[in-house]
């Protein structure tokens, strides 16, 4: 039997199973098995150099987002109108077959947008392109999930089943279980909290499906036998994702209204253009960009190019933003000062711990500043017309 039979079979059985107290280990153990079963189907053939040909495209810019839906919600119209790269558009399913990249400038900041394939369910065993497709959307820093407004609402949750059949978690953040095998010891299982979804001999069992004999659990939240499974199979993604409800140009304002309350959601119609910008907000918020903005000494920033950081990616310390200019700076640099909405009073003197923010301006001060001549890189840096924010019309530059 193969492993997409089998995994009918095990999830047949959960269903058949009635849930409650006298069955939750036996589920919470079929549960694991399609865990198992589900990594295994996405190892790369036994004999094979790895994944077969995928969607070979680089990554550029500062993030990148994935296009995921359906075929025909409108994928490639919405990456022709936000990126301006044509990408062929059809009213017949599977117009696409590739992967297409545009690049979206916004807030100074470039933003790779890649069309896809439409994706079928099933997309996770193999179906269509899905393979692929959700191999993309693994590599993107966030997932645009097009729906299109006039079908069931059950496309989302279909297509949310086929990603997390893949490992990947929208909007989810890790699950906080500590877990680490060890040689020897047995199985310690403890808790900071009360639990109400797991026990110790579930969690014993679920190890054991694992043949993990020796580990250290420790549950710092009220979590769930998929959450334990989660942090053992380790090799999930966490993405955050936007659902975008296109061609409301063709449903009731009523309706309309519905989907714009789902959570996370942008409701558009690329046809009509309507709501465009808002998505574009909503998807620069979700990416979490930090813009840093370098002051050279006695001149104003440049307002035009700045250093751009992420949370999740990276961090945004002066240390990672040290490291983002160049490697080797690091250990010229005698403390920074800093403009902007981290700093408690302008400048403030920082370390390389500091954590900056959106729009900060930074100025960095090195320890051999006078011999250096002021030729550095900071010093020599741009004299491009500054473009003059609110907040430095409130509290000019000096330094
Ligand atoms: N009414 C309406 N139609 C739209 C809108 N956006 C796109 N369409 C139409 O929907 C059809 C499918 O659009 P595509 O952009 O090809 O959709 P896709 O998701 O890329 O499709 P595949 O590549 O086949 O997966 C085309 O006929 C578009 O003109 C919209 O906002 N409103
Ligand atoms: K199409
Ligand atoms: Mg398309």
């Amino acid at each position: 039997m193969g492993i997409i039979e089998r995994i009918k079979e095990i999830e047949a059985e959960m269903a058949r199973t009635q849930k409650n107290k006298a069955t939750e280990y036996h589920l919470g153990q079929l549960k694991a098995k399609i865990a198992k079963l589900r990594t295994q189907l996405l190892e790369p053939p036994k004999g094979s150099s790895g994944g077969g040909e995928g969607f070979e495209v680089t990554k550029f810019g500062h993030g990148r987002v994935a296009l995921i839906g359906f075929p025909s919600v409108g994928k490639s119209t919405l990456l022709t109108m936000l990126t301006g790269t044509h990408s062929e558009a059809a009213s017949y399913e599977f117009t696409t077959l590739t992967c297409i990249p545009g690049i979206i400038h916004y807030n100074d900041t470039k933003i790779q947008l890649l069309d896809l394939p439409g994706i079928i369910e099933g997309a996770s065993e193999g179906k269509g392109r899905g393979r692929q497709v959700i191999a993309v959307a693994k590599s993107s820093d966030l997932v645009l999930m097009v729906l299109d407004a006039s079908k069931s609402e059950g496309h989302r949750q279909i297509l949310t089943k086929e990603l997390e059949a893949v490992g990947l978690r929208l909007n989810k953040r890790p699950p906080q279980i500590y877990f680490k095998k060890k040689k020897t010891g047995g199985i310690s299982f403890n808790s900071t909290l009360p639990l109400t979804h797991v026990d110790e001999k579930l969690c014993y069992q679920i190890l054991h499906e694992y043949k993990i004999h020796n580990a250290e659990v420790l549950f710092r939240e009220d979590a769930t036998v998929d959450d334990l499974i989660d942090v053992i199979e380790g090799n999930r993604k966490y993405i955050k994702c936007v659902y975008v409800y296109n061609k409301i140009d063709v449903i009731g304002i009523d309706d309309v209204d519905k989907l714009a309350q789902q959570p996370n959601s942008v409701v558009i119609s690329c046809n009509l253009k309507l709501n465009l910008d808002r998505l574009l907000t909503k998807m620069w918020e979700e990416m979490g960009l930090v813009r840093i903005y370098t002051k050279p000494q006695g001149q104003q920033p440049d307002f035009t190019d700045p250093v751009v950081l992420s949370a999740d990616r990276g961090g945004c310390t002066v240390e990672d933003f040290c490291n983002h200019i160049h490697r080797s700076l690091i250990k010229d640099v005698k403390y920074v000062l800093v403009w902007g909405t981290s700093a408690r009073h302008y400048p403030q003197h920082c370390g390389l711990g500091h954590v900056l923010q959106d729009e900060d301006v930074v100025q960095i001060v090195k320890k051999k500043e006078k011999e250096d001549g002021g030729r550095g890189r900071f010093k020599s840096h741009s004299t491009a017309p500054a473009r003059i924010s609110d907040r430095e019309k409130k509290a000019p530059l000096k330094t």
